[in-house]
């Protein structure tokens, strides 16, 4: 399509247009004519012949009212006939890689003026690059995603591939061997915790929760069993796959009648009289991935006790969708095995010992979800701020009304203690073997997960209130606080 050409008006010009039939309109010293528009605008027709808007500066009603991105759809873009003349515009949508101005709307450690002791210039560039990466291949993906339910595009599972995020989000370690990781911005042995609490923060940024678990977030829970416990054939067989963002694997333990009670699962796993195959038979609900999954790292009953093993889509395998309180993105599944055969070689760890396979990951599991909720909290904060300083409510911005300025603070300081403690976790973890971090630092993670979640709730009550019915709106301006709230 050409491009149209823009005109430079006066805004004497534009107030000549200011009835029906000729109706402009300025945002953003931008003219927008509206004459046929007005029908069809969602907010409705009278308001846009108000004498205050017709042939006016609407600026500021219409940022009161609006996000920046509905100017930036093609359908309404097309509306723009001309620039004011001598005036600049200052609102811009989201820019690929920028850090938010907003004060508190960026950890410490990106805010300018400020130091850390935990992050190196290699994190920086490392920040910078995912930042850029997430903004222009994630984020869109992930709105138009949680929007139609769908699973996250295939070709933004390659890009990530292309750069080894799928394996950078399993954390350090041996997988990362010889690997190039984020076209060689780091070394695999100079990736730490620090690179992965950036990866999932950027992550969270995108607004975006159902579609966040949609992205492989199976595989961040489901596969470190097959890493740490599955055989060398095992593991030459499901990672090249589960890494390339080809093949989506999950982790199966909660049923229908034990979630927590790990130990109480009633599917079960027998020996097939050969003594070669495991017989399964069972249910499994709430399964993250689970619709579109290809393996289900899962726990079953055997003789000896619990057992984990990696099934295998394959006959007797069913997934049905569970619709949950956010989007089907993240393909959440009810499954149900039906004299599923699964080979013996198919056991991750000892048959009986299924418990320590689901253990070994609950620390790392735990504090990648503090990473997320951390950023997301400070997410909404930024929404927050926004919207108070751009909203008038009794002759004055919100953010004025000492109600208001207090919900704001305690979100805040909610956010930078979570995001203090979760720093000196992380730096722990990057100083502490496996087996140390299982003995000092499953208490601290379980108790920031548990203060960072409730927090969360917190948060999100709060900024409903301070949206109000915003904030239970899917789309316009509380889109990102009634995300967060159901
Ligand atoms: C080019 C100009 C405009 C476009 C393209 C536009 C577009 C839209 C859209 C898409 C919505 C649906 C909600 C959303 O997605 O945010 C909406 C709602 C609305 N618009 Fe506009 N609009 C324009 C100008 C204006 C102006 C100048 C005013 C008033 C001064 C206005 C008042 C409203 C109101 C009151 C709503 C309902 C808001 C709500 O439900 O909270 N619009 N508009």
């Amino acid at each position: 399509m050409a491009t149209k050409e823009l005109k430079q008006f006066t805004r004497e010009e534009v107030e000549k247009h200011n009835k029906d039939g000729d109706l402009w309109i300025i945002i953003d010293a931008k003219v927008y004519d509206i004459s046929r528009f007005k029908n069809l605008h969602p907010g409705g027709a009278s308001i846009l012949l108000d004498s205050e808007v017709a042939g006016q500066d609407a600026t500021e009603a219409f940022f009161g009212l609006h996000r920046m991105e509905v100017l930036e759809k093609p359908q309404y873009q097309r509306l723009q006939i001309g620039t004011i003349s001598g005036e600049d515009s200052v609102h811009h949508g989201r820019i690929a890689g920028e850090i938010s101005q907003v004060p508190y709307a960026e950890p410490t450690w990106l805010t300018e003026g400020y130091y850390s002791p935990y992050y190196s210039k290699n994190h920086r560039t490392f920040q910078k690059a995912c930042r850029e990466f997430f903004d222009e291949y994630i984020y869109p993906d992930a709105q138009a995603r949680e929007e139609d339910g769908k699973r996250p595009a295939q070709s933004v599972l390659d890009k990530m591939a292309e750069l080894n995020m799928h394996a950078m989000r399993m954390g350090p370690g041996k997988h990362l061997q010889g690997l190039t990781l984020m076209n060689g911005l780091v070394k695999p042995e100079e990736f730490d915790y620090f690179h992965e609490l950036i990866i999932t923060q950027e992550l969270a940024r995108c607004g975006a929760r159902g579609y966040g678990d949609g992205l492989l977030g199976g595989k961040v829970i489901g596969l470190p069993p097959v890493l740490n416990f599955g055989s060398d054939a095992l593991k030459k067989k499901v990672l090249p796959d589960v890494l390339a963002g080809k093949k989506f694997i999950c982790l199966a333990i909660s049923e229908a009648m034990a979630g927590s009670d790990v130990m109480g699962l009633h599917t079960t796993a027998t020996l097939s009289e050969d003594g070669k195959e495991w017989i399964v038979n069972g249910s499994k609900k709430w399964i993250t991935n689970g619709t579109f999954a290809d393996y289900f790292t899962t726990g079953v009953r055997t003789e000896d006790g619990l057992t984990v093993l990696l099934i295998e889509r394959g006959p007797g395998v069913e997934t049905k969708q569970i619709k949950t309180s956010y989007s089907t993105t993240a393909g959440t599944a009810y499954i149900t095995f039906d004299n599923v055969r699964v080979p013996v070689e198919n056991t991750l760890g000892e048959v009986g010992g299924g418990i320590f396979v689901i253990l070994s990951n609950f620390n790392h599991e735990r504090w990648a979800m503090c990473c997320a909720s951390a950023r997301s909290q400070r997410s909404i904060v930024e929404e927050c701020l926004k919207w108070t300083a751009q909203r008038k409510a009794f002759g004055k911005p919100l953010n004025s009304q000492a109600v208001i300025r207090s919900k704001l603070a305690q979100m805040i300081a909610r956010t930078e203690s979570i995001q203090t403690w979760l720093e000196n976790i992380t730096y722990q973890m990057c100083n502490m073997t496996y087996k140390q971090q299982s003995s000092k630092l499953a208490g601290q993670i379980a108790f920031l997960k548990s203060y960072s979640t409730a927090s969360g709730q917190e948060t999100a009550r709060d900024a409903v209130q301070i949206f109000g019915g915003r904030g239970i709106t899917k789309s316009g301006m509380g889109r990102f606080v009634e995300h967060v709230s159901f």
